[in-house]
Formats: C-alpha cells, sequence, structure tokens
C-alpha cells in the first residue's frame, strides 16, 4: 500500500505466565522489567501504545491498559481482538493495528515499516518470521477484521492464532537473525521462562 502512517500498538500481556512462574511483563532483565524493554523497541514504530492487560501495569505505569474484550483467558487472539476493537474506538479512522507479545524484549526496529510495506491491500495480514518460524501475535492487523475474528471465536473453535490466520490473505515478513557479540540473535526471542530469561541476559549489551 503507497502511504502508511503508523498504526497504533498494544501489547499482549494478559497471558497466564505459567511458565515463569510470575507476572512476565514484570519480570526483569538487565535490571528492567521486560515491558520496558518491549516498549523502547515498539514504542518509536507506533502513533500511540498500549498494553492488553487486565489492569494497569506498575512497571508501566503510563502505558494505558485494555482488559480482554472478552473476559477468560481466552488466548491470544483474545487480546489480538481486543486490540482490533480498543485501536478503532480509540483512535477514529485507524485502518491498522500493530500487535506483539511482552516476552518478545529485542523486536527489530524496523518492525512495522517492514510490515506495512509487505501489504497488497486493505484486507492483508502481515505477520512476523524469522529463521523459518512464524510469530503469529507480531502482526499488522486491519481492524475491519474485529467482526470477523468475534463470529470466529464465538463458533468455539480452538483459539489458535495460525488457524484464524488460515482464513484470511496473510503476508510472512521474515527479519533476519541479528549479529551480536553473544552469537546470532532471533529478533523474536520469546522468554517464556526462568531459564529462557537467564540465557537472554547474553544479548542485552549488543540489543
Ligand atoms: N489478552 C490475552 N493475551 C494472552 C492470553 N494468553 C496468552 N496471551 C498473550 O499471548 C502471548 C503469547 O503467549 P504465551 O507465551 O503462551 O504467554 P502466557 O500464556 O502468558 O504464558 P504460559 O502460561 O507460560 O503459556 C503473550 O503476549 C501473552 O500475554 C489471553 O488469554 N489473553
Ligand atoms: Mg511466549
Amino acid at each position: 500500500m503507497p502511504s502508511f502512517p503508523p498504526p497504533p500498538g498494544i501489547i499482549l500481556a494478559g497471558g497466564k505466565s505459567s511458565r515463569m512462574g510470575t507476572n512476565k511483563a514484570e519480570v526483569l532483565l538487565g535490571g528492567l522489567p521486560m515491558i520496558a524493554h518491549v516498549i523502547r523497541h515498539l514504542a518509536p514504530q507506533v502513533s500511540h501504545l498500549s498494553v492488553n492487560a487486565p489492569a494497569p501495569l506498575a512497571a508501566a505505569p503510563d502505558l494505558p491498559a485494555v482488559p480482554d474484550v472478552i473476559p477468560g483467558q481466552g488466548g491470544p487472539l483474545v487480546g489480538i481482538l481486543t486490540a482490533m476493537r480498543y485501536a478503532a474506538s480509540a483512535h477514529p479512522g485507524t485502518t491498522h493495528v500493530v500487535t506483539a507479545s511482552v516476552d518478545s524484549p529485542f523486536l527489530p526496529l524496523d518492525l512495522v515499516e517492514r510490515l506495512a510495506s509487505a501489504l497488497p491491500d486493505r484486507d492483508t495480514i502481515a505477520i512476523a518470521d524469522s529463521a523459518g518460524e512464524m510469530h503469529p501475535i507480531c502482526g499488522l492487523w486491519p481492524v475491519h477484521l474485529a467482526d470477523d475474528l468475534e463470529r470466529w471465536l464465538a463458533l468455539g473453535e480452538k483459539a489458535r492464532v495460525k488457524a484464524f490466520l488460515a482464513r484470511h490473505p496473510v503476508r510472512l515478513v521474515d527479519f533476519p537473525l541479528v549479529e551480536t557479540t553473544a552469537g546470532m540473535l532471533d529478533p523474536f526471542l520469546n522468554i517464556n521462562s526462568p531459564d529462557e530469561l537467564e540465557r537472554a541476559h547474553r544479548f542485552l549489551e549488543d540489543a
């Protein structure tokens, strides 16, 4: 699509953090809460930033908290529906919303620009991909898909993001690994457990 103003962005932080054992948004990575790393990477790329969580986070008090539009921790797709609904109502006229996962602290600084430039039309969803793996939480979504997503969730389908994507045109956008002094870094490195958190520290110097 020819011109694309920065869209609003939402960080999905409404999960259970069961593998981490404590709220992933607030665990410390190099002295900063994980969500602070996500904010640092994403905020410069979006028109407004908010967090999809049941209540404001102590680690990100300035971010508006947007609770799931369907209560009950129905999975990440509910967070994506929430992002679409919120973007459309809080930012009238917006066509897209970008979503990212709270447990990806090394997101590319050209994430939104590259997702946006991959969109051929107003119906296509752009999703990040790296090292041959799709990252379905990190995407640029047309907000007009909200009604279809809500109907689909109401059917009681298992709310898997990949299954919803299969119903729509999707462009996968491949992001390269980043060379660091600690080795090659996948910018979508996903930190789910205390072990993964510990291992991620080595990338902090370069990221
Ligand atoms: N809004 C919302 N987001 C969710 C939900 N479940 C997962 N997510 C988000 O989806 C992303 C990927 O989920 P996971 O990595 O499995 O996170 P999680 O569910 O918190 O962690 P585990 O309980 O360890 O699986 C994260 O950004 C989560 O916050 C949900 O029910 N609602
Ligand atoms: Mg995860």
